[in-house]
């Protein structure tokens, strides 16, 4: 099965997953993506440039921008970007590890999002089956640390949560298992770049 813009990973190694729009990527990403190596003892982290993300209505910029914007902005060696949901056209996050999961057998993945994203992930299409199915490491962000905790998702699957002392394991704990991780936090958004107007979609 060919790899469509899937990074090498050997098996056995721990891969980190930071789906986004990245419309525009900035240092955010790059500083949750450096904790969660740390952290969640990862070996690389991928940044899946997401087509649409299905509950934001309006579209992000072309993909080749946003493409060569992570490029230029995650310069570190062990941070890779894939425009692999573009490739096999999904944009729902459960399609996207069947077919990732189907491609790198042996390897072990770590489903990575920031707390604001936990607190609406009962939103998502399939949620629990992918609660159920891979590792998830939620990164502290500002202004959502509380309502990642009230969550659905959080209050539903609270008995599988590991302690943040506990994070290294995370990769190599079966599903359902999810970590919150405090970290120091970087208060910068697309949002806040759009709004300023340094970045056309
Ligand atoms: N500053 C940050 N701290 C923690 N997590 C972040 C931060 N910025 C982005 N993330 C996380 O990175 C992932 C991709 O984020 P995304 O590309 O949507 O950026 P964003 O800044 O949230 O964009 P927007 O403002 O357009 O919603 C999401 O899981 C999001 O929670
Ligand atoms: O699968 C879903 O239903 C789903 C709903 C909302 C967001 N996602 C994914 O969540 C990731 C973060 O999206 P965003 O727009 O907050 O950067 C990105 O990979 C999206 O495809 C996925």
């Amino acid at each position: 099965m060919p790899g469509q813009g899937l990074p090498y990973a050997a098996k056995g190694q721990r891969i980190g997953l930071l789906g986004g729009s990245f419309d525009p990527p900035h240092l955010g990403h790059v500083h949750i993506s450096k904790a969660a190596l740390r952290r969640f003892n990862l070996d690389q982290v991928w940044w899946l440039v997401s087509p649409g993300n299905p509950l934001k209505k309006d579209a992000p910029a072309a993909m080749e921008k946003r493409l060569a914007a992570c490029r230029a902005i995650a310069d570190h060696p062990r941070i890779r970007v894939t425009d692999f949901e573009a490739r096999v056209g999904t944009r729902y996050t459960a399609e996207t590890l069947q077919a990732i999961f189907a491609r790198r057998r042996g390897v072990r993945f770590v489903w990575l999002m920031g707390a604001d994203n936990l607190a609406q992930f009962h939103r998502w299409q399939h949620w629990e089956w992918i609660m159920e199915n891979v590792p998830v490491g939620v990164i502290a962000r500002p202004g959502d640390r509380t309502s990642a905790r009230m969550s659905k998702a959080a209050k539903r699957y609270e008995g599988y949560r590991l302690r943040g002392s506990q994070a290294g394991i995370l990769a190599d704990s079966p599903p359902p298992a999810w970590c919150f991780i405090n970290v120091p936090m970087v208060d910068v958004s697309s949002t806040q770049i759009r709004a300023r107007g340094e970045w056309a979609r």
